[in-house]
């Protein structure tokens, strides 16, 4: 990277990353614009003196790392910084001291410099000392690496392609000089001890300890080369797949929370396998030809045969263990993974087992798994170390039968010196040195391929946006719902929705009322764009919400699960979560408008309370209110709630009821799930779902009166009884 201390002066209100968006997206219309809270973060991140004169630098860093992130939020080439800008290769982005962040567009045949800034264009004749200037290169073709775990190692493997030509270059170089070792040898037997040439020893002597040298030189070289890379693709895949799991569309994602989490640590055993010795050794079994022709040459084909004749025995013992260990190792893998499944399992119901008495039942199954890990595990062991002793055997006897052989020849015919014979002696064994590292390559490589096999569940799993080349990211949005011919299924399961036609208008404030497990949380993911229906559409605003970019929706709409989670960290954190620039006082404000304030006043951290994982720890009606205080902080302009008060006592109700009365505006949407007769009070219109999809939909007093007349479906009253007389009354109280 260039040097950026010459950087100074100028005001960070020439930065503007939202212009600078919108700029690099008309200039490569593939991209996909981030959202105006991800823009805002970044440009939050970069401090006001980011390119202030007398600051020597100062703020410099941050404002560079906000731009690489910028870049590659909008799936740009990382920028590459230099000292001077160039024509070749415009438009480019420059830094500009005094200036501000321009675009540099071209160059008018009079030499001036043509840049475009949020306020228009100008020239410039000369740039201003310290600037910095990086090139907008949108990638040639889009990242390989979302279609499959294989495909994302592949195309690691590939752009790391020169660090490998290079480590195969060392290893030839290091089995060349390995043959020094044995032509020493062949020297010292047929030359310096017949002749007593002591001074030709000492020479051959220097020479292959120098060769020796060399070789471990190599190979420390190449070993770290590759460990360089195999760090840098940890790095890389493991971000990966973090981002994966967080693009994975929530009616994919799998029911075990502990086998998702051992698929998405399979990754760490393919890395061990990328970076084990054992598979550097194997880079080294081409050469066993080198070595093989060179026996040849030293002693005659029917010398070179023996160890020919033994390497492709040993390999073939090699390959014969290869579908047995694999068999095992894909079931050592698979029960492993149910062992940590079973385990989170455990730990995150703890409470429910112990009161069931159910813990037993947990154990039973824990047994049943370890016992099949740990036999596989043993079968395993025991095929690996049965195919090294057959390689070691086959050493043993290759090198036995060579000597022989050798001897014969040597005994026979003129054609092979005893110095000839113990060079081939030593280079059998570097023929077949790297068929005794086999068998644990095997097993690596099979534990690899089952540990892949489980990534590729998860890369087959949909993901937000799911085919979608350039995600949407219309200017507003309105909440102007329309739903056709919806069905949706989940995985194994009967079909839960059909709605065959349902228009929300923007401003509709509705409630959606109906049995248990009638289907009214699944409506209200589709509408909030979690879920795909199997068929139909949702329309936003006319947009297939499906293809409303992920990280928009969230910034628009917010979305009240019916169990709220909250994330290991402080009560400040968790009201933050995804959220930036906000103040104290306006965090307090919400608090004190939800009530959440009691809680912040009766702990001594106040806002800075510890949360632990999941939200233990906190009451059930106090996650809802932290919940809901979130919500108001992020101002959505759609609110979708599900059972937003369902853990709440009457007074903490009213006051989040109020909250919410005077946080939507009349022109926003909200949709509400509700069991609850208050917060019917807060729509004005009400659907009623039945076990075949909307039964009932219209103004809140008709839909109330139709139900206390009679309600389509006996199960369907059942659900009413609460709600419906509870709600008729305090209507009728009001009236
Ligand atoms: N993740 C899931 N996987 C499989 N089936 C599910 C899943 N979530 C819900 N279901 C099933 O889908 C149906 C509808 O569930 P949903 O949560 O939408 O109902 P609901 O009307 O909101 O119920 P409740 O009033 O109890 O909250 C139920 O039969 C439920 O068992």
């Amino acid at each position: 990277m260039a040097e950026r201390s010459g950087i100074v002066s100028a005001e960070n209100s020439n930065i503007h990353l939202g212009w600078l968006a919108q700029r690099c997206v008309a200039l490569h219309p593939q991209l996909a614009r981030p959202s105006r809270r991800e823009i805002d973060t970044l440009q939050r991140s970069i401090p006001p003196n980011a390119l202030v004169s007398g600051a020597e630098g100062e703020g410099v860093e941050p404002l560079l790392h906000a731009l690489e992130a910028f870049f590659g939020r909008l799936a740009l080439e990382a920028p590459k910084w230099r000292e001077a800008p160039a024509g070749d290769v415009l438009p480019m982005l420059a830094l500009l001291p005094g200036v501000g962040c321009r675009l540099i567009f071209a160059r008018t045949p009079e030499g001036h410099w043509l840049i475009e800034g949020p306020s228009g264009t100008q020239q410039l004749s000369h740039f201003p000392q310290g600037s910095l200037y990086a090139p907008i290169v949108a990638p040639r073709k889009p990242s390989e690496d979302s279609g499959s775990a294989f495909a994302m190692f592949k195309a690691a493997l590939w752009a790391r392609k020169g660090i490998f030509v290079q480590a195969a270059l060392a290893a030839l170089l290091a089995n060349m000089l390995a043959l020094a070792a044995s032509l020493y040898s062949m020297q010292v037997y047929d030359r310096v001890i017949p002749t007593q040439g002591i001074a030709t020893l000492i020479v051959l002597t220097s020479g292959v300890l120098m060769a020796v040298v060399l070789e471990l030189i190599v190979k420390m070289a190449r070993s770290n080369i590759l460990e360089y890379s195999v760090t840098g693709m940890d790095l890389e895949f493991s971000h990966k797949i973090f981002l994966r799991l967080l693009g994975i569309r929530m009616d994919q994602f799998p029911a075990s929370v502990g086998t998702l989490s051992a698929q998405l640590r399979s990754y760490e055993t393919i890395r061990g396998f990328a970076s084990s010795a054992t598979l550097y050794l194997a880079v080294d079994a081409p050469f066993a030809i080198l070595f093989l022709g060179v026996i040849w040459m030293l002693a005659g084909i029917e010398v070179a045969a023996i160890p020919a004749i033994f390497f492709v025995i040993a390999l073939t013992i090699g390959l014969f263990y290869r579908g047995r260990i694999a068999r095992h190792a894909e079931s050592a893998t698979t029960a492993s993974s149910r062992k940590l499944g079973l385990l989170v399992e455990t730990v995150e119901n703890a409470e429910s087992l112990k009161a069931m008495g159910a813990g037993w039942q947990q154990l039973t199954q824990w047994d049943i798994l370890n016992r099949h890990s740990v036999e596989d595990d043993a079968k395993i062991r025991r095929y690996n170390e049965q195919a090294t002793y057959y390689a070691g055997f086959m050493q043993q006897a290759s090198y036995i039968l060579l000597v022989a052989a050798g001897a014969w020849v040597a005994a026979t015919s003129s054609d092979l010196t005893t110095g000839g014979l113990v060079a081939c002696s030593i280079l059998s064994g570097r023929v077949l040195g790297p068929v005794g590292s086999l068998p644990g390559l095997i097993v690596q490589w099979a534990h690899a391929k089952a540990a892949l096999g489980n990534l590729e569940k998860v890369f087959s799993l949909k993901c937000d946006n799911h085919a979608v080349a350039r995600p949407l990211v219309p200017e507003s949005l309105r909440g102007d719902y329309l739903v056709t011919g919806l069905n949706f299924t989940y995985t194994g399961r009967p079909e839960t929705l059909a709605v065959k036609h349902l228009h929300i208008a923007a401003g509709e404030k509705v409630a959606i009322l109906g049995p248990v497990g009638s289907g009214k949380s699944t409506l209200l993911k589709l509408l909030a764009g979690l879920y795909a229906p199997g068929s139909g559409r949702v329309l936003l605003d006319g947009l297939d919400i499906q293809q409303i970019a992920r990280s928009h929706l969230s910034e628009h709409l917010g979305y009240c699960p019916q169990e709220v989670r909250l994330l290991a960290g402080t009560l400040r954190a968790n009201l933050m979560a995804g959220l930036s620039g906000i103040e104290e006082e306006e965090i307090l404000r919400a608090c004190r408008t939800t009530g959440l304030d009691a809680l912040v006043a009766a702990h001594p951290k106040g806002l800075d309370l510890d949360i632990a994982e999941g939200g233990s720890g906190v009451s059930g009606g106090q996650k809802q209110l932290i919940a809901l205080t979130r919500l108001l902080l992020t101002r959505p302009d759609i609110w979708l709630l599900d059972e937003p008060t369902s853990a709440m006592d009457e007074v903490t109700e009213h006051r989040s009821l109020v909250a919410l009365r005077n946080a939507v505006k009349p022109n926003q949407t909200m949709v509400m799930v509700t069991h609850r007769p208050a917060l019917i009070k807060l729509a004005t219109r009400l659907i009623v779902l039945g076990a075949t999809g909307i039964s009932l939909d219209g103004p809140r007093e008709a839909v109330l009166e139709r139900l206390r007349q009679g309600v389509p479906q006996a199960a369907q009253a059942q659900a009413m009884r609460v709600v419906v007389p509870t709600a008729a009354r305090a209507m009728k109280d009001r009236a």
